[in-house]
């Protein structure tokens, strides 16, 4: 991926996966840089599970290639033990105890880490005596991101395990994940739905919509993607024209305008004298109205 000077752990080449009467994905283009903690942000049924599911070799590609670490995962002794997938409606023996869960993440990864699985278990409440199948959805995210913190694979996915813990929980994680990789450089791939929640977290957005790779970018580099201007309704018009709006409310006279692309030295001094406020896009705003702009425009194709 791109800005990334560490090289690539996962390249997707030209995949397409069908489904009997779906794409899944069509044709993706993308890479993961190593030793970052990428975002892979898209809709409900974009292809997320799809894309992960094929890098991690659960699933095989219609068309196209993948390679980890330089090697196709499928069948690969050498290169499966290197990834985790954590994903949410993951599957448990009728009987299994989060202990067996973890005896066995522990014999899948060579450098699965006991006493950091043991604080996690401690963070996190995870009950002992309760078979996995037994447990309420926020234990079961529980043991299902212990796994994939403290199984430290070189490359770990995370499907959104962690949808199912409250906030102080999801805090926990974010916290532990940081800490982790700070201390244990690796490769995270993180899907989901609560982006702003994620932002402060990843350090490269890949968005996916109807199978497609919409972005691919830099976290860094998004945040000057768009701006939202605040203030008067005809003000904003004039300031407005001729420039890419990606959203717009109105409120008697009063408007708020997000626009695409930074704001030169010049156009900010004329916000200013329009008596106009500037306020940054939210990561989640930028992604909701890439992706709807992205979907007005396939409509509109599809139409024409
Ligand atoms: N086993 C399957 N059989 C048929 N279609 C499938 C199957 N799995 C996924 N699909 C379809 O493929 C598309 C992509 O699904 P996928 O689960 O990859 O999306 P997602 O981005 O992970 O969605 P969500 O955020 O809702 O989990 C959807 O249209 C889905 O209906």
């Amino acid at each position: 991926m791109s800005g990334n000077t560490a090289g690539q752990a996962i390249e997707v080449r030209s995949v397409t996966r069908r489904y009997k009467n779906t794409t899944a994905l069509d044709d993706v283009t993308v890479s993961f840089g190593k030793d970052a903690i990428h975002g892979l942000l898209g809709r409900n049924g974009a292809g997320k599970t799809t894309l992960m599911s094929i890098i991690t070799a659960q699933l095989w590609p219609s068309e196209g290639q993948v390679e980890v670490f330089g090697q196709t995962p499928h069948e690969n002794e050498q290169v499966l033990p290197k990834i985790c997938f954590v994903r949410e409606d993951q599957r448990y023996p009728e009987d299994a105890l989060a202990k067996h869960a973890f005896k066995a993440a522990a014999d899948a990864y060579e450098n699965w880490d006991w006493d950091f699985a043991n604080r996690l278990i401690a963070d996190f409440k995870v009950p002992q005596k309760t078979k996995i199948k037994k447990m309420s959805r926020g234990q079961k995210s529980a043991v299902a991101v212990i796994i994939g913190l403290a199984s430290r694979a070189e490359v770990t996915f995370f499907d959104e395990p962690y949808m199912g813990l409250d906030a102080v929980a999801r805090q926990l994680f974010y916290d532990r994940l940081l800490e982790d990789y700070a201390a244990h450089p690796r490769t995270f791939v993180l899907s989901s739905h609560l982006i702003d929640e994620i932002a402060h977290l990843i350090e490269n957005v890949v968005l996916i919509d109807g199978g497609r790779i919409l972005l691919d970018e830099p976290v860094e580099d998004l945040r000057d993607r768009a701006v939202t201007i605040v203030g008067r309704a005809d003000a904003i018009a004039e300031f407005t024209t001729g420039r890419e709006i990606l959203h717009e409310e109105t409120m008697g006279r009063i408007a708020r305008t997000t626009v695409l692309g930074a704001l030169t030295e010049a156009e900010q001094q004329r916000v200013r004298e329009l008596d106009l406020d500037l306020q940054p896009v939210s990561l989640q705003q930028l992604i909701v109205r890439l992706t709807t702009r992205a979907n007005a425009e396939n409509t509109a194709e599809v139409q024409s």
